[in-house]
């Protein structure tokens, strides 16, 4: 079998890779046949439907935030303790745990979290070398060699600075598909794959936001399943709090618009989560179809949160003692986030300042980045950081919804959305998040 070169992200200012379990190679062509693209498939029992119009509510909601919190379940598993781990730009150094903790989610952001038994465990020895490969090899950004990883051009190292980190550290998934993601060796990160994501990431690593993103380090095999392997982003944090943002106006893309007038499969799970927040949203129809479609569903998740009003909502909050908020679906005027976010930061002014300062500099980036302009970021999310020590970071993570614009259309991720122009608010809503923190330390000074 041919071998290919596994992909190394590149990583600045971070001393030497390590990637000796990774030395199990496979040949792309072969491994096409085991892609698995997770793509939100279709539930049974599904009848057909119209294509709503648009509908954006801008007036504050009278409901209160609301916070129901969930201790996290953990469990410790992969253990590698003593392994030096590979060097992580994404990483900011702090105490590594010997454990890595798992969550079980449930598909929907409301659900009650699940037992920890059905937990996805991982009982892979990964001192075991493990078949990792590239698809779409970007020759500019990856190296042959192992030791010398390949700085990108443009690069703007503005993370924080890294520490070494060890093999395994602690990671919890706070919002997402449940069973996405499994420990990687060497700490790394796999998520199952996607190959909008797949390329996105890969298009990343020579773009100027690599220092905002995941290191990607190439497709990984387990158990017949493809992964994308990424930095854990948590690794080098103590006991962290976690907040997942998901970023624009706009959480679906032109493309399921054009699908679900096409092929219009209203879905019974999405009317079921729909009444249970609110038993008055769906219209008479839905309610006679018991179903909605996927764009109805997403366009009235849009307009019960922030993410018309703000262009960002919270998806969910881990404290650093490990309980779990969700229940954010009806956060949607700016006072209802501010309240969350101050929650989140524990009023700390550093915390806010280190996040302010690292979502401008983000925004500078963003402004003039190739891979930015090109792109509609759609279900993007971003990945807030901190622990006690005062360390903080923010990171764009989930690409599975960033499609490349057809040439030579661009984007400025401000302008409104309307169809065919494929804007989705990204910007906006950032402008939107750096003036709340910035506020916000205003009031926290007086
Ligand atoms: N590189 C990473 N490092 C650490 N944690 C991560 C990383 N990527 C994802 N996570 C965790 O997993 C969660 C879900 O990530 P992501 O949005 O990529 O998953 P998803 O299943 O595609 O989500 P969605 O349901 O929005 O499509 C995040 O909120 C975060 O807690
Ligand atoms: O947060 P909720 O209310 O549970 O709704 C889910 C959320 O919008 C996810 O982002 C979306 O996945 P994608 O972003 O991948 O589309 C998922 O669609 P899905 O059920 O089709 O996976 C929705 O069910």
């Amino acid at each position: 079998m041919t071998k290919t070169p596994v992909t190394e992200a590149p990583c600045q200012s971070m001393g030497e890779n390590n990637h000796s379990s990774l030395n199990e190679l496979v040949e792309p062509v072969t491994r096409l046949k085991h892609q698995n693209v997770r793509c939100p498939t279709v539930p049974a029992g599904h009848v057909t439907g119209v294509v709503p119009q648009l509908v954006v509510t801008c007036e504050p909601t009278p409901s209160r935030f609301e916070h129901k919190t969930t201790r996290t379940n953990a469990l410790s598993f992969c253990s590698h303790p003593d392994e030096e781990s590979v060097c992580s730009d994404s990483g900011i150094g702090g105490s590594p745990a010997p454990s890595l903790l798992y969550r079980k989610l449930s598909n929907s952001s409301s659900a009650v979290l699940s037992p920890a038994s059905s937990f996805e465990e991982c009982d892979e020895d990964f001192s075991e070398p493990c078949a990792i490969v590239t698809r779409n090899s970007a020759p500019e950004v990856c190296s042959e060699s192992k030791n010398e990883p390949m700085k990108p051009r443009n690069m703007v190292n503005s993370s924080p600075a890294p520490a070494p980190l060890r093999a395994a550290s602690p990671w919890v998934q706070v919002v997402g598909h449940a069973g996405n993601f499994r420990a990687g060796p060497d700490g790394k990160l796999l998520k199952k794959y996607c190959e909008s994501e797949q390329r996105c990431l890969q298009k990343l690593m020579g773009d100027s936001l690599r220092p905002y993103v995941p290191g990607y380090y190439g497709i990984m095999q387990q158990d017949h399943q493809d992964y994308n392997t990424m930095d854990n982003l948590l690794a080098g944090f103590d006991s962290p709090c976690i907040m997942d943002c998901k970023m624009g106006t706009r959480t679906y893309l032109e493309e399921d618009l054009r699908k679900a007038r096409e092929s219009p499969q209203p879905r019974k799970d999405m009317y079921e989560k729909m009444v249970a927040v609110d038993l008055s949203a769906p219209s008479p129809d839905e309610h006679a179809q018991k179903a909605v479609l996927k764009t109805r569903y997403m366009q009235w998740r849009e307009s019960l949160s922030s993410t018309a009003t703000l262009g960002f909502r919270i998806e969910g909050i881990q404290k650093a003692d490990g309980t779990v908020n969700t229940n954010f679906k009806k956060t949607k005027c700016k006072e209802q986030v501010v309240e969350a976010l101050q929650d989140f930061v524990g009023k700390s002014i550093p915390v806010v300042r280190s996040y302010q300062k690292r979502l401008k500099e983000m925004r500078q980036v963003l402004e003039n980045s190739d891979f930015f302009r090109a792109h509609e970021v759609v279900g993007s999310s971003l990945l807030f950081i901190h622990d006690r020590t005062g360390k903080a970071g923010v990171w764009m993570i989930d690409f599975g919804k960033t499609l490349p614009l057809p040439p030579p259309l661009t984007v400025d991720h401000r302008t409104p959305w309307m169809e065919g122009n494929h804007e989705d608010g990204y910007l906006w809503g950032l402008d939107n998040f750096i003036d709340i923190l910035t506020n916000m330390l205003l009031v926290l000074k007086e």
